[in-house]
């Protein structure tokens, strides 16, 4: 397996709180891994350490042979966060545009990112307009525009509907198959089932490292919500 993102021994504390406590994972490179657990189990913390924004403790993240956060990997690294990370004031194509620009793009491939998110149609209108979802779409074309090796989504497809969240999740299939390194944290499990590899994340700990099928099988489940369920209980009754 080639590696993309390498995480060993991690100890993250925020506050006073111990949020990661020697955690490890292996993320190979071209997939979609899907980061699931409860709220405030790690995701965010995780994924900023793997972006390199998060003070850790201990322990160490390498991402594409390089440690997190050190200069070769910043235009290597795309990361939406939960908060859309875009200019209000700018349109959708002016925002996109300016992102393209910071990476010597032309403005084709702005339109396109743009595209990719379905926003098309509200390419001119102000991002202070925009509904949440669409919001979050600007925000995730700005992430997707430098055409990253990693890409690191902080619950992507929140507020959007059944047909875009299709199309979202289709456009983050056709990246892993160019090539792109894609780690997505999520709340739904129809999408966990269309990753290649999920992260099972509790209290800080790694819970399941697996496929899909593999995640239901070691759990006994036939579907990934009773199977997440099944571990969680495993694990918090051997706690
Ligand atoms: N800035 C902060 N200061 C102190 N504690 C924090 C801070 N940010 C997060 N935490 C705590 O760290 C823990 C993990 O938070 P994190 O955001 O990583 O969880 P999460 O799994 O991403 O949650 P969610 O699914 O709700 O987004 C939580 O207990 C949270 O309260």
């Amino acid at each position: 397996m080639d590696t993309a993102i390498e995480v060993t021994d991690l100890v993250v504390k925020r506050g006073k709180r111990v949020v990661l406590d020697g955690f490890s994972c292996v993320i190979p490179r071209g997939s979609v891994t899907g980061l699931l657990g409860p709220s405030g189990s790690g995701k965010t913390t995780l994924m900023r350490a793997i972006v390199g924004v998060q003070v850790v403790e201990s322990g160490g993240v390498t991402v594409l042979g390089h440690p997190a956060g050190s200069t070769p990997l910043r235009r290597k690294i795309g990361y939406l966060t939960q908060a859309p990370s875009v200019y209000a004031d700018l349109t959708v194509r002016e925002n996109t545009r300016y992102f393209a620009s910071l990476y010597r793009l032309k403005a084709a491939v702005a339109d396109e990112a743009i595209a990719a998110v379905g926003l098309t149609g509200a390419a001119g209108q102000l991002v202070a307009d925009l509904s949440g979802g669409q919001r979050s779409r600007a925000s995730l074309a700005c992430a997707i525009v430098g055409r990253p090796e990693v890409l690191v989504l902080d619950e992507p497809t929140v507020g959007q509907d059944p047909v875009l969240r299709d199309e979202l999740w289709d456009h983050f299939r056709r990246l892993a198959a160019d090539g792109t390194t894609v780690l997505v944290s999520s709340h739904v499990m129809d999408e966990a089932n269309r990753c290649d590899r999920l992260l099972l994340i509790r209290e800080g700990a790694l819970i399941a490292d697996d496929t899909p099928a593999g995640v239901k099988h070691a759990a006994g489940a036939d579907d990934l919500d009773q199977a997440f369920l099944q571990l969680i209980k495993r694990q918090a009754v051997a706690a």
